[in-house]
């Protein structure tokens, strides 16, 4: 099967390609329009189209040369600040582009999708751990955007039969355990690159945006998902949708939960170095705490976990740091 990636060169994109290349019977076509994504994390042999889903044109063309018959969808605008600042702009790119994508796939009569979603659709959750079906209130646009799309995917399946496949990852982390690939934000928002890059002496300390929560130690508690563990459940999505053509949201989480001082704690232990910190006040948008119940994925893709202790996570991120301590930007 042609599987097209979209946002292949970004983050967690790159690491499904990595997943794929160990698997037969598959053909990946990477979109992605180098906004955010690097070109050097693309695998050599592997096809890369530089287009934007939000320029109707040039996908309908990828759609044409390639005839995919699946489409992974990873492209999305992703920092939660920023969203709130610039609410169109995220409306535009994760909305409107994954419209036109959508769009072409029904053109070109084209059945599977799997969306990356996020744990941003439940806002301030009722109960921990949040369930696959817990109620959706958005705290953000960014969160909206996301949970918009999975609204437009309903209707999808109703008018022209496409079956999907939601991904509401929690706080994706860690890197390929090969070293080669791994987190480059730019600008960096994420808790784990921004604390090693303390530990890499590019930064002088890590904030810590709140200790006066409702919690262990103050600071917010987040579920820490590894990339590669992801990128399994990728996989497994596309397998169910093929084997079942059946429509699903899963949420992705290792069910394990780790407040801001123990992930920097653990990044201490990793490294070896004492990567100060600092309070400062909440970050606007937090909630105190996400953790994911992901009874769902277990039960129906048989999705299992390598990774849970929050050390092996920041380690597999470490080595990369290590090996690309400017990011794949050569410096
Ligand atoms: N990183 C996380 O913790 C996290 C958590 C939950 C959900 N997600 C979702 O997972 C997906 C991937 O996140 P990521 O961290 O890898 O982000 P990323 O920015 O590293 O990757 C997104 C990729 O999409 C590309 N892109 C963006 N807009 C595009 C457009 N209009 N046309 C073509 N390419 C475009 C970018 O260049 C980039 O390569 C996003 O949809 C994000 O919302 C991420
Ligand atoms: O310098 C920093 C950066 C972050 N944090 C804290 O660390 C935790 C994790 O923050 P991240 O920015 O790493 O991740 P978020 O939990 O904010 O968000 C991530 O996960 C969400 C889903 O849970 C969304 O999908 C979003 O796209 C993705 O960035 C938060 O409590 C945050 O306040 C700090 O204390 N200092």
């Amino acid at each position: 099967m042609k599987v097209l990636i979209c946002g292949g060169a970004g983050y967690i994109g790159s690491h499904i390609v990595r997943e794929f290349s160990t698997l037969s019977g598959y053909e990946i076509i990477i979109v992605d329009n180098l906004s955010k994504g690097h070109v050097e994390s693309i695998p050599k042999g592997v096809t890369f189209e530089k287009a934007d889903i939000c320029d109707k044109k040039s996908i309908e063309a990828v759609f044409e040369k390639h005839k995919p018959g699946a489409v992974m969808h990873f492209c999305a605008s992703i920092e939660v600040g920023e969203s709130v600042i610039d609410p169109l702009k995220y409306y535009e790119n994760n909305v409107v582009g994954t419209v036109y994508l959508l769009q072409t796939m029904q053109k070109y009569n084209v059945k599977y999708f799997i969306f990356s979603s996020t744990a941003a659709i439940f806002g301030n959750p009722e109960t921990t751990p949040i369930a696959d079906d817990a109620k959706t209130v958005p705290i953000n646009p960014y969160g909206d955007t996301k949970l918009t799309v999975e609204k437009i995917l309903v209707w999808c399946e109703k008018a022209f039969d496409i079956k999907y496949v939601c991904l509401r990852y929690f706080n994706a982390c860690g890197a390929h355990e090969s070293g080669e690939i791994g987190e480059d934000h730019d600008p960096e928002s994420h808790l784990i690159p921004l604390i090693l890059q303390v530990a890499l002496g590019r930064r002088p300390q890590i904030k810590i945006y709140g200790d006066d929560y409702d919690t262990r130690d103050g600071t917010c508690i987040r579920d820490y998902i590894h990339v590669t563990d992801l990128a399994h459940a990728h996989i497994k999505a596309l397998e169910y949708l093929v084997k079942e053509n059946k429509s699903q949201k899963f949420n992705l989480g290792s069910g394990e939960g780790y407040s801001v001082k123990e992930v920097i704690e653990a990044a201490r232990k990793v490294t070896g170095h004492p990567i100060p910190a600092v309070v400062e006040g909440r970050r606007p948008g937090d909630p105190a705490v996400l953790i994911a119940g992901s009874e769902r994925a277990e039960e129906i893709l048989g999705w299992t976990r390598k990774y849970k202790k929050v050390e092996d996570i920041v380690a597999t991120a470490w080595k990369y740091h290590q090996a690309h301590p400017h990011g794949y930007a050569e410096k």
